[in-house]
């Protein structure tokens, strides 16, 4: 598939390029790619809240044509309603589908159950940390069994353990009901430790450079399989393909003077 923006200055940006790629039902997917390259604009294509200029998206051999509840969503800021306490947050969609209050709110205690949140269902998101935070962003769309699960840096914003220690509930909520799984992140380590397979972006317009298998066993401890030999074999050999679209986006962005502002004078900058 294919899409541009239009630029404020009424210009036209390709973001993403012939980008091609599939999901096998319950395989987690890990998107990497230069920052800005088009990472986020692929999942939302995906989700349906956007639509390609060429090319279609498919689940289950069926065209997205606008959201479904068969995709379920986790953004980077936490989609949670802060005027809700905990647990009326994760039965909010089993309650949207009219699933009655006692039987919605009893499933959301179970899905708190599973995400170490007993005992905070009647506190609201402010009152819990940012890991907490995540946890009731998980149940909250886990809830819902999507059959597609796209995440879009979930755990950015929290500090590396708490990001390591979601990484290992995340592995074990996806066991729970094996959604196909596409996962946007900066960090390479998060996305050999958690996938089984991760496609590499280019700087912008995105096009898929080269997809890796990750044949790490499972069920996978991800904070301990960093350590092992073949964990590091393939970070090395995903990164040498990555460093090069890494370094081309940053060599635009330093180039990028005053007066060549808009994302094509840049990308004409770089490529003269
Ligand atoms: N709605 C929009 N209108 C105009 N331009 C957009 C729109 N959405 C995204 N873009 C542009 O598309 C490009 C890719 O953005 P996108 O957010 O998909 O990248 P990304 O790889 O997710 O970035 P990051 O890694 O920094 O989160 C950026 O240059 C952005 O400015």
């Amino acid at each position: 598939m294919t899409k541009s923006f239009t630029t404020p200055q009424g210009g036209n940006h390709d973001v993403l390029r012939d980008i091609n790629f599939s999901v096998e039902a319950g395989e987690f997917t890990a998107v990497v790619g230069p920052t800005g390259c088009g990472k986020s604009t692929t999942l939302s294509l995906i989700s349906g809240m956007e639509r390609p200029d060429t090319g279609e998206v498919l689940v289950d051999g069926q065209l997205v044509d606008g959201l479904t509840k068969d995709v379920g969503f986790v953004f980077q800021a936490d989609a949670v309603f802060p005027w809700k306490t905990v647990i009326a947050n994760v039965a909010a969609g089993p309650r949207f589908r009219g699933t009655p209050r006692k039987e919605a709110l009893a499933e959301a205690a179970d899905w708190l159950g599973r995400v170490g949140l007993t005992g905070f269902e009647r506190y609201h998101p402010h009152q819990l940390s940012g890991g907490m935070r995540k946890r009731v962003a998980l149940a909250q769309t886990m809830i819902n069994r999507p059959r597609v699960l796209l995440m879009d840096e979930p755990f950015s914003g929290l500090d590396v353990q708490t990001r390591q220690i979601m990484s290992d509930e995340l592995l074990s909520l996806w066991d729970v009901t094996r959604p196909s799984v596409v996962f946007v992140t900066h960090d390479l380590e998060e996305a050999i430790s958690l996938a089984d397979k991760v496609v590499v972006l280019t700087a912008g317009p995105a096009t898929v450079k080269e997809s890796f298998d990750i044949d790490l066993p499972r069920p996978r401890n991800p904070r301990e399989i960093r350590h092992t030999a073949e964990f590091v074999k393939l970070h090395e050999r995903i990164w040498e393909s990555l460093r090069d679209e890494v370094q081309l986006a940053y060599r635009r962005t330093v180039s990028v003077t005053p007066e060549a502002v808009t994302p094509e004078a840049a990308t004409a900058k770089t490529r003269d």
